[in-house]
């Protein structure tokens, strides 16, 4: 029900430019506090680009790979087994498009039975209330006015000026589920989250994959252990990683592409894929219109409750950059619309977990060694080994690891480090503990489910409580 006791000059409560994750969950939260919502988006794009670009295509052809190679059970069944000899574009695109298609009916309905409006096409800011919507069909015009207007337009790839897209071989992130076949070679350049997880799908699949990294070193913020076990893990399937080099020139011709590196290597290949960074996608907002100005990468700057210079304006998603990430940018749109209409919430969580899902995936939560070295606090480290695990051995998963980080001086847990099958959804375990200021003595008493992977967090704790011991005799 709308509120009658505030009368308002507009057609609209708020207006939500964008439905990815973010645009999503601000529009649900303001239609739950009974307010008129109009989400603005391409009908193609409904659901952002998490939904039809980014995170769920990705992450469904990644389990396309893996049912497909049948990589996870080669140690059980041998080198040599597959599930299907000859995967083609197509075995990979069924899944993903199903996949797609069902989410993006999900976001539709979810929109539709909070009553919130749905308009088809690009919006723009007339004025700092008043958004113009431009649908696909000439003339399609519609103007939308809001006391509040929550921007949530997310990314684009960037793409270089010299470089060629050309939509076949030479493709950017976005545009990698339109290959035609699957590459036998294929250049990644940039050794960012997207970069290294496609370059982990494509060497599973067979390809073989150069990285060129302009830095000497890639996902810096993860456990440096970890990720030189994912280095190993990538080299055996046939990766090559060039560190510290730079793309000068990539040349294309019908049949294949020749990369050259400022050092003045020519890497030739089938494709290459471009996942060098992303741009805020504000170029089509007309911000001044609306009072406001984005940085030199398109993204827009806001206050800690998500509002931009122009106060009924906020901003949220990738759109205003760090983390960028999906569940960060749905709770970022949840927060900006309570803020708008004055409900009462808590701040995001300072702890949140970062999942990459490469082959094999990471994922953490809090501190790495790193950060607590730098600031000289004391801990002891936990790990579990799966080859260890019952778990582990009946999964074929000889690898994975789970790391704790234990303060010597509290036994609180401060950060987890996890490699491998199931890191992703292990994490929240570990982030649970943390989040109710656990200490390390919680998951050494608890019992867990036998044989499961979550038993690596009660070997981890008596690992490091058998260190932690051993300093506490010998002091
Ligand atoms: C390949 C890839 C893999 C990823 N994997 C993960 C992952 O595993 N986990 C994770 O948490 N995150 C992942 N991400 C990041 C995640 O997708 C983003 O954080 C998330 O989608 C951002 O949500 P958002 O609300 O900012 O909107 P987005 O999902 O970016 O969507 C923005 C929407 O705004 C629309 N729009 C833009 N301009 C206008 C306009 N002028 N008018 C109307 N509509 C407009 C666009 O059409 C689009 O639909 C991945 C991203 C990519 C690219
Ligand atoms: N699992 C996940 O949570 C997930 C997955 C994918 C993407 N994402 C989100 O998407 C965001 C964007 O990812 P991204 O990988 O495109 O960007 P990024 O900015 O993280 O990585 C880009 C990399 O490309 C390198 N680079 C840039 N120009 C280069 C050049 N000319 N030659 C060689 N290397 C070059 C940069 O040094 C950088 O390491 C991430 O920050 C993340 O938030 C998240």
């Amino acid at each position: 029900m709308r509120r009658l006791d505030v009368v308002s000059e507009h057609e609209y409560d708020l207006i939500v430019i964008g439905s990815g994750p973010g645009g999503q969950k601000a529009a649900i939260a303001a239609a739950k506090l009974g307010k008129k919502v109009a989400v603005v988006d391409r009908h193609d794009m409904v659901g952002g680009v998490c939904v039809n670009t980014g995170t769920i295509p990705s992450k469904t052809l990644r389990e396309a790979v893996l049912y497909l190679t049948g990589m996870n059970q080669r140690e059980l069944y041998g080198a040599s087994y597959r599930v299907k000899q000859d995967i083609t574009i197509a075995d990979l695109l069924a899944r993903t498009q199903h996949v797609v298609g069902r989410e993006v009916q999900v976001v539709r309905a979810q929109l539709m039975r909070n009553h919130i409006d749905l308009v088809d096409g690009t919006g723009s800011f007339t004025d700092p209330h008043t958004v113009l919507v431009e649908g696909r069909h000439r003339g399609d015009r519609r103007t939308l006015s809001a006391d509040h207007v929550v921007i949530a337009t997310g990314t684009r790839p960037a793409r270089p000026k010299q470089v060629d897209f050309d939509a076949a071989r030479v493709l950017d992130s976005d545009e990698i589920l339109r290959l035609e076949q699957i590459p036998s070679s294929l250049v990644v350049v940039g050794a960012g989250v997207i970069g290294i997880e496609y370059a982990s799908m494509f060497a599973a699949l067979g390809s073989r994959v150069t990285v060129v990294e302009q830095r000497d070193h890639m996902l810096d913020f993860c456990d440096p252990e970890i990720v030189e076990s994912l280095k190993f893990q990538l080299r055996d399937l046939g990766v090559t990683f060039r560190f510290g080099e730079k793309v000068a020139d990539v040349a294309v011709n019908d049949h294949a592409t020749i990369t050259t590196l400022v050092s003045g290597k020519r890497i030739p290949a089938d494709g290459v894929m471009y996942s060098a960074g992303r741009q805020g996608m504000t170029g089509e907002l007309n911000l001044e219109a609306a009072g406001l100005t984005a940085d030199e990468r398109g993204r827009l700057a806001v206050d800690e409750n998500y509002r931009t210079a122009v106060p009924h304006i906020y901003a949220v998603g990738d759109v205003i950059g760090f983390p960028a990430l999906a569940a960060t940018s749905m709770d970022q749109g949840r927060l900006a619309a309570y803020h708008a209409f004055g409900e009462p919430a808590h701040e995001l969580g300072a702890l949140q977990p970062i999942g990459i899902y490469t082959i094999p995936e990471i994922s953490y939560v809090g501190a790495t060694e790193a950060q607590l070295t730098s600031s000289s606090v004391p801990y002891e480290v936990g790990i579990a080994r799966y080859r260890e695990l019952a778990r582990g051995q009946i999964t074929g998963d000889s690898y994975g690891m789970l790391k704790l980080l234990v303060s010597t001086a509290d036994r609180k847990l401060l950060g987890v480090h996890v490699f491998g099958t199931g890191a992703t959804d292990l994490v929240h375990i570990g982030q649970a503990v943390m989040g109710c200021g656990g200490t390390v003595d919680y998951l050494v008493d608890a019992v867990f489910n036998y044989p499961t992977l979550s038993e690596a967090y009660k070997v981890a704790a008596l690992d490091a409580t058998n260190k932690i011991r051993a300093l506490e005799r010998f002091s």
